[in-house]
């Protein structure tokens, strides 16, 4: 049994695995990470905890805290040139989040075509993987709250929105969710744009701002859920769980 944990900026994401199958899932913010040990200790014979981590060293050292005796010391992924049948072509290899790696990963062992790996969490990410399996590139902005956010702490005017999506909007408040959530889609729309000739070519959606990207795309592509998990699967046990 194998506890995964994808430790992000707003939440922390986890999963139990063992034989190639979830046993369970869920996610907790970061002031409830002492929740861990019971989680742990509820789940007899944890023989490895793995994980990414673009929270920073303080949430590193609060995950190993929290679990304590319960389970073994955590093991965090690196980003590296090559994992998994993934070649990583960023500048810098170890640069990328190893959330955004991870999730290539898992892409990867879902869909051995072309593919544009979309996470939409805190921030959105859009990274373009090759039918060879190469991660090309990608692009980094703010997700939709962070983005309305934004215009409404530098602005005198815009409040924080919870508007409703319109193609023409004629409120303030559809027109900040229009247009962040259109920036987020538009995004995805332009970075398609590089295997959209490629045969079986599609978006993987995954984060907790998905659904809503879902509804407004038209590019082909498939809804997976906890695709940062699902690639940690893939590192540790070689395989994809189910
Ligand atoms: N109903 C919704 N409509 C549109 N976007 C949404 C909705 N719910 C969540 N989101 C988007 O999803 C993001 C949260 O996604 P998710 O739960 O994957 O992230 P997180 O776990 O909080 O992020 P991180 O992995 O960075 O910690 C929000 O920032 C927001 O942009
Ligand atoms: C972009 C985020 C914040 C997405 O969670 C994370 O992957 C990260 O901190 N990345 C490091 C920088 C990079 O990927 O180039
Ligand atoms: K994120």
């Amino acid at each position: 049994m194998i506890l995964l944990i994808d430790a992000g900026n707003t939440r922390i994401k986890w999963g139990i695995v063992r034989d190639g199958q979830w046993l369970a899932e869920g996610a907790l913010r970061h002031d409830q990470l002492d929740q861990l040990h019971a989680l742990a200790a509820a789940h007899v014979g944890i023989r490895r905890v793995f994980g990414s981590n673009v929270a920073g060293l303080r949430t590193a050292a609060g995950i190993a805290e929290a679990l304590g005796d319960s389970a073994p010391a955590p093991q965090w992924l690196h980003s590296s040139a090559e994992c998994c049948g993934v070649r990583n072509a960023y500048d810098t290899p170890a640069q990328l989040g190893s959330d955004r790696w991870a999730a290539l990963i898992g892409a990867r062992a879902l869909q051995p075509a072309a593919c544009l790996v979309v996470n939409a969490g805190t921030a959105t990410t859009v990274d373009v993987l090759d039918a060879a399996g190469t991660f090309q590139g990608g692009i980094i902005l703010p997700g939709e709250h962070l983005m309305r956010r934004s215009l409404a702490r530098d602005t005198a005017q815009l409040p924080l929105a919870d508007g409703h999506y319109a193609a023409a909007p004629r409120n303030t408040a559809d027109a900040i969710t229009s247009g962040c959530r259109n920036a987020q889609a538009g995004a995805v729309e332009r970075m398609f744009r590089q295997i959209a000739r490629e045969p079986l070519s599609r978006c993987l959606l995954s984060g907790g701002g998905a659904d809503a990207l879902a509804e407004l795309l038209d590019v082909p592509f498939s809804r997976v859920d906890n695709l940062v998990l699902k690639g940690l699967a893939v590192v540790a046990t070689g395989t994809a769980a189910t």
